[in-house]
C-alpha cells in the first residue's frame, strides 16, 4: 500500500507518515490522544506529514517562527505563520498528500513563551482533500533526488485547533492556561533521536545496495589486459578496484552492526525514561546525533566511490547507482544537518572531559576517555590484532577530544566568552568527535564479530572484514595516529601491507558478502547489480525505453536542428 501510494502519480509521498508523523504520536502523545491518533495513522486512516523546519530556520529549532497562542476563552491554540520564513518548507509529504500534521510551534500562553512544542493539525478536508480554512499549502518544487516525495510547504493563517491537539506527553498546557513544565525541555525533540537513530541502518542499507550492484557488476565486467595477451580480466581482479570497493563493503557491516546497537540502545534507554530515569538521555543524544551524522557522511561517499568504480555505466540512472547517492546526500542534511550533529555530540564529549578531569569515572561509549593514557608507549605493535586496532583508534579520539577541549580552556582563559571559544576551535572540536565516532564503530564491529553466533568459518570473515575496515581508517587518517607517537611509521607500513593483504583475502568471499546482503533486484533497481548478471541484455533493453526512443526522428529535429542545419548550409 505504502510503495503504491509512493509511487502513484510520481507526485505523494508517505515515507514521513511512516517514519516521523506516526512516531511522533507514539512517542509525544498522551494515551488519550494515542486512541485518538494512533489507529487512524496506523491503519493509514489519516496521512501525516512532521512540520517542523521552515523557510528560514531548520537547525535551530528554539528559533522556530511559527506560534501557537493559547486561548483560554475558547480553550484553543491558534496556530500562526506570521513571517514569510515561519512558513513550514521541507517536510515530506506536506505538499500533497498529508491531510494532518504534527506542528512544531512557538507555544504562547498568558503572554509567555514556553519554546517549540508539538501540535496536531488537519491540514486538509477528509471528503475532498482541500486545504482546511487558513492553511496553504504546496510543492516546495523538483530536487536533487526524490521527487517522488512531495515536500511541501506550509501556512497558516491563525488557525484555531483545540486546546488536546498540543501533544501533551511530557508539557502540558491546561483549561486556564497553567503551563505544566516536562521532567526534560528536551523530550519535545525525542522523535528526532530516534529518527537519526534509524538513520544509520537507512545508511548501512544504502551502502550495502551501493556495494552490492559495484561488487556485482566487477565481476560482470571485464577491461583491459592485465598481462599482454591474457583474456581482460573481471575489473575486481585489480587491487585498486579492491581498494575502492571492499572498504565501503566493510563500512556497510560495521554501520549495520552499529545500527543494532543504536536501536537496543535507544530502547532501553527510553524504557528507563518512560520510568522517569533521564539519566541516558544526554548519550542517547549524543550518540545518535554522532552516528546519523558519521554513518551518512561515509556513506553518501561511498556511494560515490562505487558509482565512479562503475565507470560510465555507473553515471546511468540504469546502475541505480545515481537515485541511491542523491538519497543519501539528503540524509546527510535531512533530521540535523550533519555539521550541526557533530557539535552535538563534540559538545556531550567536552562537557565528558571536564567530568573526568575532575575525577569522575565515565561510563558507556566515553568510558575509554578516563582510560586511555595521554603519554604513548609506543613500539611495534601487531598491527592485524584486532584488540590492537580498537586501542589505536581510542587512543586516537582520547588525545583528540583532550586536545579540542585544552585548546577551548586556553582560549577562555585568553579572556574569551565561552560561545566564542566554541566557535573558534569548532574545527578541531568537529574531528575529535568524528574520531570518537569512529573509535565506536570499530569498537562495535570488533566486538560483534567476536560474539555473533555465526559459523566459525563466517566469523573468519567477518573478522577479515572488520580488520580491513580498521587498517583503512588507520591508513587513510594515519597523521592522527603519529602524532604523539602512538603509532610509528613502522606500525603504518605494516597497517599498509596488511590491508592490502585483507584486500586479497576478502577478494574469494566479495560476491558471498553482498549477497548475504539479500537485496531482491526489485529493491536494488540496478540493471548493473542484477542478480542474474545479465548486465548487458537488460542495459540493451532499459535504453530502448528511454522515451526519447519513442521515435526514430525526434520532434526537436525538425523544430530546432533542421532550420539550423539548413540555415549553416545555406552560408557555405
Ligand atoms: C538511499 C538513502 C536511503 C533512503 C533515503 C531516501 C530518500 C531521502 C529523502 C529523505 C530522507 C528521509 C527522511 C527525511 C526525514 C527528515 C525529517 C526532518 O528533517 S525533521 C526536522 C529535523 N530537524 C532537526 O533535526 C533540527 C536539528 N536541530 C536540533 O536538534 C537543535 O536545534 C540543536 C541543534 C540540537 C540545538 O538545540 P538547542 O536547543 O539550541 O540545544 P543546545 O545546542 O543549546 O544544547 C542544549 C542542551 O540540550 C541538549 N540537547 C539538544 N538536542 C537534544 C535532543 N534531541 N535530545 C536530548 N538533548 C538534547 C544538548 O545536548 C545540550 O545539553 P547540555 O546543556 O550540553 O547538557
Ligand atoms: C530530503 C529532505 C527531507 C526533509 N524532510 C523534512 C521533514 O519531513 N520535516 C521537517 O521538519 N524537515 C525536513 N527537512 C528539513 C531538514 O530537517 C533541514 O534541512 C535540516 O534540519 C537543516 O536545516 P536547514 O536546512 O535550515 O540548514 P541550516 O541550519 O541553515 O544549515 C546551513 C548551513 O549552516 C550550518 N550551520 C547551521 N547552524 C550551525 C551551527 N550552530 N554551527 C555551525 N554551523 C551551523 C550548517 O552546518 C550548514 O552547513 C528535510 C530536508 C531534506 C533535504
Amino acid at each position: 500500500m505504502a510503495a503504491a501510494l509512493q509511487t502513484l502519480g510520481g507526485g505523494i509521498g508517505i515515507t514521513l507518515h511512516w517514519i516521523a508523523f506516526t512516531p511522533t504520536i507514539e512517542q509525544q502523545a498522551t494515551e488519550e490522544q494515542k486512541k485518538k491518533w494512533l489507529k487512524l495513522a496506523q491503519d493509514v486512516a489519516i496521512v501525516g506529514a512532521y512540520a517542523q523546519t521552515e523557510m528560514g530556520h531548520g537547525t535551530f529549532v528554539r528559533g522556530l517562527e511559527t506560534t501557537a497562542t493559547y486561548d483560554p476563552s475558547t480553550q484553543e491554540f491558534v496556530i500562526n505563520s506570521p513571517t514569510l520564513t515561519s512558513t513550514k518548507w521541507w517536510p515530506g509529504g506536506l505538499g500533497k498528500t498529508a491531510n494532518h500534521a504534527t506542528v512544531m510551534a512557538q507555544l504562547y500562553t498568558r503572554g509567555k513563551c514556553y519554546g517549540p512544542h508539538n501540535f496536531m493539525v488537519q491540514i486538509r478536508s477528509l471528503e475532498n482533500h482541500q486545504p482546511c480554512p487558513g492553511v496553504t499549502l504546496g510543492d516546495i518544487g523538483p530536487k536533487m533526488e526524490s521527487n517522488g516525495n512531495d515536500n511541501g510547504f506550509a501556512r497558516f493563517d491563525h488557525v484555531r485547533i483545540p486546546r488536546e491537539n498540543m501533544l501533551m506527553k511530557f508539557a502540558r498546557v491546561e483549561a486556564d492556561g497553567t503551563y505544566v513544565q516536562p521532567p526534560s525541555s528536551k523530550l519535545a525533540y525525542s522523535n528526532m533521536v530516534y529518527l537519526r537513530g534509524t538513520f544509520v541502518m537507512s545508511a548501512a542499507q544504502a551502502l550495502a545496495s551501493a556495494t552490492t550492484i559495484a561488487v556485482r557488476y566487477s565481476c560482470v565486467r571485464r577491461q583491459s589486459e592485465m598481462k599482454p595477451g591474457e583474456p581482460e580480466p573481471q575489473i575486481l581482479e585489480y587491487q585498486t578496484q579492491q581498494y575502492k570497493l571492499f572498504p565501503q563493503l566493510a563500512a556497510a557491516y560495521a554501520f549495520w552492526f552499529a545500527s543494532w546497537f543504536m536501536t537496543q540502545q535507544h530502547g532501553s534507554i527510553t524504557g528507563s525514561m518512560e520510568k522517569g530515569d533521564m539519566s541516558g538521555l544526554a548519550e542517547l543524544h549524543a550518540l545518535s546525533a554522532g552516528l546519523k551524522s558519521y554513518t551518512t557522511a561515509v556513506t553518501a561517499r561511498g556511494i560515490d566511490v562505487c558509482r565512479m568504480a562503475c565507470g560510465g555505466h555507473g553515471y546511468s540512472h540504469a546502475s541505480g547507482l545515481p537515485a541511491l547517492f542523491g538519497g543519501a546526500a539528503a540524509l546527510c542534511t535531512a533530521e540535523g544537518e550533519n555539521t550541526v550533529m557533530m557539535l552535538q555530540t563534540a559538545r556531550y564529549l567536552v562537557k565528558c572531559f571536564a567530568q573526568s578531569q575532575a575525577g569522575k569515572r565515565l561510563t558507556g561509549t566515553v568510558a575509554y576517555l578516563s582510560a586511555v593514557q595521554p603519554s604513548p608507549v609506543a613500539g611495534n605493535r601487531n598491527m592485524s590484532d584486532l584488540g590492537t586496532l580498537v586501542a589505536a583508534f581510542q587512543h586516537r579520539a582520547a588525545r583528540m577530544v583532550r586536545h579540542a577541549a585544552m585548546q577551548m580552556q586556553g582560549e577562555m582563559q585568553k579572556g574569551k566568552a565561552r560561545e566564542d571559544a566554541w566557535n573558534s576551535c569548532s574545527v578541531l572540536l568537529i574531528k575529535a568527535a568524528e574520531a570518537h565516532v569512529h573509535s565506536f564503530v570499530v569498537r562495535n564491529f570488533a566486538e560483534t564479530v567476536q560474539t555473533v553466533e555465526v559459523d566459525e568459518s563466517v566469523r573468519a570473515v567477518l573478522t577479515s572484514l572488520c580488520q580491513l575496515y580498521s587498517l583503512y581508517g588507520i591508513t587513510e587518517h594515519a597523521g592522527d595516529f603519529l602524532k604523539d607517537g602512538y603509532l610509528t611509521g613502522r606500525d603504518i607500513d605494516a597497517a599498509s601491507s596488511h590491508l592490502s593483504a585483507m584486500l586479497a583475502r576478502v577478494r574469494p568471499d566479495a560476491v558471498a558478502l553482498v549477497d548475504a546482503f539479500d537485496l531482491h533486484d526489485k529493491i536494488l533497481r540496478s540493471v548493473l547489480g542484477r542478480y542474474d548478471g545479465r548486465v548487458y541484455e537488460h542495459l540493451y533493453e532499459w535504453a530502448k525505453k528511454s522515451p526519447l526512443n519513442k521515435s526514430e526522428v525526434h520532434e526537436s529535429y525538425y523544430k530546432y536542428l533542421q532550420p539550423f542545419l539548413k540555415s549553416n548550409r545555406a552560408k557555405l
